[in-house]
Formats: C-alpha cells, structure tokens, sequence
C-alpha cells in the first residue's frame, strides 16, 4: 500500500511559524535582496520535498533574480525532480503546460474531492503528483499576459497540487496584488531565523535522490487492469474490434478499441525514448488481447526490428509453448522480411474483402455479423518500425507499402501498432504523411520535446514532462484536449508467462507455432529435405535458399535439360577478414594433428561467421540434383580452386564423403586439366545421346582459370539441352565475362549475386537492380522462371548435423 505523505503544511524557520505549502497554498516571500530571504526560500523548499513522498513533487525554479536559489538542490535533476527555467519565455511556455496539467487533474478527480490531496487521501492512491514552482523575480517586471496566466493559475493551483512560492518585493504594490493576494504573505519584518544549511540541503537532496532510486515504484498491476481470471479469457468477441488495456488514469482503467466502426480508430503509433517503458506497454496490450480474445478471434504478427528479445518468449524456441496467437514472429527483422509480411497481409486483405464482396458486405463486421462466421481480426506491431526506412534505396516503397496498408487493410480487420524510439527526424513519417493520417491513436512515453510534438502534434509537448513507466494517451490524433497521462500496468512476466502458458495449453490443438524469421540465422539444406524428397526422381531442381516470407518457403529452380540452365555464382562469399593472424587451427578446430577426415571433426569446426556462401551455394546444388536423381544417371565433376583454408573451413571433404555416400562420388579435377575437362564436354555434345547420363561441371573459384578454352563457350551454350551443365562461382563478372564469350552471358539463366558491388550487380541483370551486399543474403537471379530478382538466406555449406539429417530423411536411419 503507498504512502501518502505531503508537505501541506510546513513550520518555517527557528521559530517553526506554519505555512500552508503542498497542495494547499502558495507563499508570497517578500524580498530584500538580502541572504535571509534566499535561506527562508530554500527552507521551503526543502521541507516540501521532505515532508512528501519521494518523488512525488517535482520542483521547478524561475530564478529571474539569479539568487542562486536552486543551486543546492541541483542533485535532483537527474531524476527529473528538479526543472530549472531560464527565459521568461520558458516560463510562459511552463505556464501554458501548467494549465494542461491542472486540466488533467481535474478530469481525474471529475470533482469528486475538493483538492488533489483530499481526493489522494479518500482514494488512498498515488493519483497525479505534486508541483511546486518558485519564481525570484520582481514580478511586476513580467509581461501582463505571463502575469494573467499565473493569477489564474495560481487561483486553481493548489486544489490542483500546483503551489507557487514567488519571491519578490513589493506584494502590496497595486501592479502585483491581484497575484500576491492569492498567497500567504511573508513579509521582510516578519520574524523568522532560518535554520537549514546548504551543506544540509546539499546532503538532504542527495539522500532523497537514494530514496527515490530505491523506493518500490508501487507500479499498477497487470492484474489491475485486465481480468485475468479463468472466467475472463477468451469470452472476447473481435466482430466490432479489439480491446486492450493500457494502464490506470485516475481511479479509471484506460482501455482502447481498435478497429471499431464506431470509434472508427484503426491503428495506433506508440512511442517513448530508450528505458521509458515501450516494450513493457507491448507486452500489456499483447497479453491483455491475447487473455480477452481466442486465437480463432485474434492473430497476431510481430515485428522487433530491434534485437528481438522480447518476441522471443513467443515462440517454441528452447521450449514447448508458444503464444498461440501469433502467426509470425520476425526476431531481428529487416525489411525485406518487413515487406514479405505486408506483401501476405494484402494478399490477405484482398481474399478477405473478395469473400466479403460475395455476401454484398463492406467490412469485416458486417460480414461477420450477416454470416455468423468468425473471421479473425489481425494486429500487427512492428516495434522500432522507423528502421524500415533507413534504407533510403527502399524508404520509398517502405512508406507507400505502410500507407496503403495502414489506410486499406481496417476493412478486412487488419490493424497496425507502430513503435518507435523516435520519429522526429523521418521526413517520410511527417505529419501530413499517410501514415499519420490514418494513426489516430497515439501513446507517448517520455520523451523530448520535439519527439513528443512528433508524436502528438505541434505544441503537444506532454510526453517531455513524464516519468517512467507513465504515457499520454490520447485517441484524437495528438490534440491537446485529448491528453490523458495515464500509469501503464506494469507486465511482470512471472504473471504474463503463466497467462501464456495456459492459453497454449487450450491452444496447442487447433494452433501451430509462429513462423519465426531471425534475419541473422543460419539455414542448411536439411530444412528442406522433406521437399527435396517428397518428389524425388522428378525434374532437376537447384535448392538455393529461404525466402524472405511468412512462412520461409525454400527457393527450388528447374535445373531440367533445357537451354541456358547453367548456374553463376557472383562476388565474394564471406565478408573478407584479415586471416593473416589467423591460424586456421585454430579457425576450424581442426589441429594439425588431427585427422584427415574432416567430416567428423568439421561439426563444430565450421564457424558461422567464416563459412562461404558461394561455396555453400554450390555444394548445395550438387546435392539437391544428387538427393533427387534416383536413376543414378548423374556425374559430378568438380573443380576446386578456393585456397585449402577455405576447402577447409566449408568442409569439401565432407562434402566429397556425403555425394559418395549417396552415391554420386566426384571426379575432381586439377585446376590446370579443366581445360581439357572443357574440351572433351564439349566435344562431346553432337554424339551426345539420350542414354547418356548428365553431367554437371562444377566450379569453386574460376577467377583462377587464366586460360579458359574457346570451348567452354559452346559448352554453357550447347550443354544444358544435351544434359551438359556448367555451375561456378566468378568473384568477378569480368573475369565470367572473358570465359564465357562474347554473346554467350545469356546462356546462364541463374545468375546469384554475393558481394559485389552494384554496377556490377547492374551489368548482370539489368540498371534498375538494387541490391546492397550483406551478410547471409544472396540475390537470385533466373531469366526463365523468376519474373524478378528474389533475396533470400542461402543455405550454407553442409556439416555434419545436416548430413546426418539428410541421410536419415534419405534411408530412414
Ligand atoms: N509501467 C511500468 N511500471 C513499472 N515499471 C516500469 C513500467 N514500464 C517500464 N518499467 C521499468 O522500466 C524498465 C524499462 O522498460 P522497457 O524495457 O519497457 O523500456 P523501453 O522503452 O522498451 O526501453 P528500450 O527502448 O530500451 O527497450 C523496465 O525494465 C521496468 O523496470
């Protein structure tokens, strides 16, 4: 249970003369100019903020006089306790905050109570906060619109937990008494010895900050604000939208409606600066939807462009359970996967409103109110959506993508959360932007100023003056009128996880786990085995990758006897690194003297970070055409010319091992014998005959090749119809180029980009191709059966954990 002390009444001095203070009166100090007055102010002060809860009143100080008076308590700005002000601007700004501020109160308390303390008292709840303002200044040198302001102000303060302390001379000169009026007067002969020291105040201040950094914050519980008992979950209906709890305003629990055609409030745009409490108000809003509504009413996609790991939890990684509302989870997104998830929900949207056109209705609860169906509605947060546009090449599609969906989508049910650090500086995301346009709920955390007014709108400053774990809520689009400052419940996972738990447990029946998309994880060719497998001794097929999508489908090409299906792989594989300190040893594990046999010692041995993606990309070719040729009707001859650090770190000898164990042993070729290799294909093609089993030439590193035959040309133009085909890795198109021959470039349907630059990229595919080279991605090329170049995560070079795996799903042991 909090405590409630307050300073509403303080005795002042030696002679302990009673002043009303906190919340109850302001004080009119008369000044002398001399250092008594400075003491008596900083008294009161002092014995305001110890006679109050830590941090319960906030200070703010107006020195016009530059008396020096906030300057032992100086210690308390860290935290927010203490706001000094230096322009009378400042001040009328202050001001017009104040009026907000009292405002708000007053909608708390709904005339209840007279005053803020006795509506705290009767309530016992730590409702609002107290304020107190000093101002040194003579005040009958303030312009008359401040002076205006803060007679009213001053009038409605105290009830509102607003008391001022001015300190200034002359309180019954005629300019100032309508505001000296308002205030206990002390005047210079009033008797009073001031008994506190600076030192005092200094170390006071310093403990208080000690007080306040230890006090238990007294948060609102979850369990406060969402019902949370058996009885509760999933009684939800989403027909005319989604509710979520946010937090308590007053004595009254802040919900909001989403997607309702009566409030017609259809997404909404949270943000706050770094450790204000963002992630903690995702987790509320998600678990008290997923607690209201069933995963058949409700499904949700989450995006952390973040480091993810809050979504983590989500998902069956480490564990059985999995929130069952969620249908994707995107760990470390980046935006493609971004773009893939508001590809699916339009695809998404657009069957929905087609199955709603059939039954003459417009949306999704009229549909769903004609028909009696249940047809879910869907919310997406993207958290940290701002990264979306860092990328300037795509920021204009990014925002057009956003707009239509958060403009579109309501219709079919499918609504937006957008969380953000900051949006300030995004001029895509400017108030007139679409975006915002169609985002009428906002939720600010503390903040600064300008990200505040970003947020809200201009002049809508609150979100700059709140404490941790508080936020403005407002449902009108920012306007000021609208503001509530409202205590979010604070998610205790002890409390959210056991919540999980149980609805996965009614759940995990009818539900699948979230797709999850890690951006930075590493894919083998086992994750598609079953597909590889399924249909088995059908066409060729090349496995190269994942797909950035909802659901992470592999990425196959035709690789039949057709013209023009030969394979380049472009640019470098791996990030370069200096490996010249580095012991290759020490790289793979393998020590010198250990085995050969690298198949068994590679496990472990393949670090991550160093595998080669063109490497991968190859060998993984070589065993989808093997796993899939069940004629036994294939050779396989390879030519290495990486460097044996590289061979070894991807594991080739495994590789050699694993196509024999298959049943495709290699025939490996030295570098200096392609040529003849080349030759002899080539001559080879006019007597080729049906009976004649295929053949894939494959080529690691072919920079190398100084002296590529004539023929090879002819080879990757005539082979691929005579079952002859040619897959490589160039680090250099140029280089490609010179092998292939002029006019034979075309005769490679599949061109797969690595790291190369983009004017290289451009003459490959084409000047309108953006591609920006990053780790673990690849751009796939393939003029016959992809109308676009497609990204995707390559799948890297096979280790023994995926051989293993693939045998087993290949013989079943
Ligand atoms: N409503 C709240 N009640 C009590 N404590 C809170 C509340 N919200 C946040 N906190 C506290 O603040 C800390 C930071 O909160 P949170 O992680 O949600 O901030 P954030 O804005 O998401 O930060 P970041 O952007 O760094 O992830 C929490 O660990 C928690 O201790």
């Amino acid at each position: 249970m909090a405590t409630l002390n307050v300073a509403g009444r303080i005795a002042l001095g030696r002679e302990g003369l009673p002043v009303d203070a906190v919340g109850r009166g302001n004080i009119w100090l008369e000044e002398d100019y001399g250092p008594r007055t400075v003491q008596i102010a900083q008294e009161i002060m002092l014995k305001s903020l110890l006679g109050t809860d830590p941090g319960e009143l906030e200070l703010v100080v107006f020195d016009y006089n530059l008396r020096g008076v906030a300057a032992p308590f100086a210690g308390l700005q860290a935290d927010h306790l203490l706001r000094v002000l230096i322009t009378e601007k400042e001040l009328g700004d202050y001001c017009v905050k104040l009026e907000q501020h009292i405002h708000g109160v007053h909608t708390v308390i709904q005339g209840r109570q007279r005053s803020l303390l006795d509506f705290r008292r009767a309530t016992g709840k730590r409702v609002e906060s107290y304020i107190l303002v000093v101002i040194t200044a003579d005040m009958y040198m303030l312009n008359d619109h401040t002076k205006e302001l803060m007679s009213i102000l001053m009038a409605a303060g105290p009830a509102a937990g607003v008391t001022f302390l001015i300190v200034s001379p002359t309180p019954d000169d005629a300019s100032v008494m309508f505001l000296s009026n308002k205030c206990h007067v002390i005047t210079t002969n009033t008797s009073l010895t001031p008994n506190v020291s600076a030192n005092t105040i200094i170390d006071s201040c310093a403990d208080l900050a000690e007080r306040f950094s230890k006090s238990t914050m007294d948060p609102v519980l979850f369990e406060d604000v969402c019902d949370t008992s058996p009885q509760a979950m999933w009684t939800g209906n989403s027909s005319d939208g989604v509710t979520f709890d946010v937090g308590m305003y007053g004595l009254e629990t802040t919900r909001v409606t989403i997607g309702s055609n009566r409030e017609q409030l259809h997404n909404a745009l949270i943000t706050g600066a770094v450790g204000q409490g963002k992630s903690n108000l995702i987790a509320v809003i998600l678990h008290s939807l997923c607690q209201r509504y069933s995963p058949r009413e409700l499904e949700l996609y989450l995006l952390d462009f973040k480091e993810g790991v809050t979504l983590r939890q989500y998902a069956n990684i480490d564990h059985q359970d999995y929130l069952p509302h969620v249908r994707a989870l995107g760990l470390e997104s980046d935006v493609e996967f971004g773009m893939a998830v508001l590809q699916h929900l339009y695809a998404v949207y657009q069957r929905r409103m087609r199955l709603f056109k059939r039954h003459s209705c417009q949306n999704i609860k009229q549909y769903r109110e004609s028909t009696g169906a249940v047809v879910s509605r869907i919310v997406v947060v993207i958290d940290e959506f701002q990264m979306m546009l860092d990328d300037k090449s795509m920021a204009r599609d990014v925002v057009a993508m956003l707009s239509k969906s958060t403009r579109l989508f309501r219709a079919a049910g499918i609504h937006f959360i957008l969380a953000s650090q900051t949006i300030a500086s995004g001029i895509e995301l400017s108030k007139d932007s679409d975006i915002f346009a169609q985002t009428p709920i906002r939720i600010a955390h503390r903040n600064s100023i300008r990200e505040s007014e970003a947020t809200l709108g201009l002049g809508n400053t609150a979100a700059a003056d709140l404490h941790m774990g508080q936020a403005i809520v407002n449902l009108d689009y920012g306007a000021i009128a609208s503001n509530r400052k409202v205590a979010v419940a604070w998610a205790d996972d002890a409390v959210l996880s056991r919540l999980r738990r149980n609805w996965w447990i009614h759940a995990r029946d009818f539900t699948r786990p979230p797709y999850v998309y890690d951006g930075t994880k590493v894919i083998r060719l086992d994750a598609a085995s079953a597909e590889m497998l399924a249909t088995r001794g059908g066409r060729p097929e090349l496995f190269v990758g994942e797909r950035i999508s909802v659901g992470g489908s592999s990425l196959k090409l035709d690789f039949g006897e057709d013209s023009g299906r030969n394979m380049a792989v472009f640019g470098a594989g791996e990030e370069q690194f200096d490996d010249a300190d580095i012991d290759v040893d020490e790289v793979t594990g393998i020590g010198p003297g250990a085995t050969d046999d690298a198949s068994d010692a590679d496990a472990d041995a393949q670090d991550e970070e160093h595998v080669n993606n063109a490497i991968g990309l190859l060998q993984n070719a070589a065993i989808a055409l093997a796993l899939r040729n069940t004629k036994g009707n294939a050779q396989f001859i390879v030519c290495d010319l990486t460097d044996a650090d590289a061979a070894k770190r991807n594991d080739m000898n495994g590789f050699y091992q694993f196509m024999e164990s298959i049943g495709f042993p290699v025939q490996r070729v030295e570098g200096k014998a392609l040529g003849a290799v080349v030759n002899d294909l080539a001559d080879s093609l006019t007597s080729r005959t049906a009976d004649d089993d295929l053949v894939y030439l494959i080529g690691f590193g072919l920079d190398k090749v100084a002296d590529m035959p004539k023929s090879f040309g002819k080879l990757v133009k005539d082979g691929p119809a005579k079952g002859v085909h040619v897959l490589g890795w160039w680090m250099k198109t140029s280089v490609f180029e010179s092998h292939v021959g002029f006019g034979n470039n075309g005769y490679f349907d599949i061109k797969i980009m690595l790291r190369l630059d983009e004017r290289e990229v451009q003459r490959q595919l084409g000047p309108f191709t953006a591609w920006k080279p990053r780790a673990n991605r690849a751009l796939v090329a393939d003029s016959t059966y992809l109308s676009e170049p497609v990204t995707v995560i390559p799948y890297t070079p096979v280790n023994l954990e995926t051989r293993r795996r693939i045998t087993s799903a290949l013989f079943g042991y």
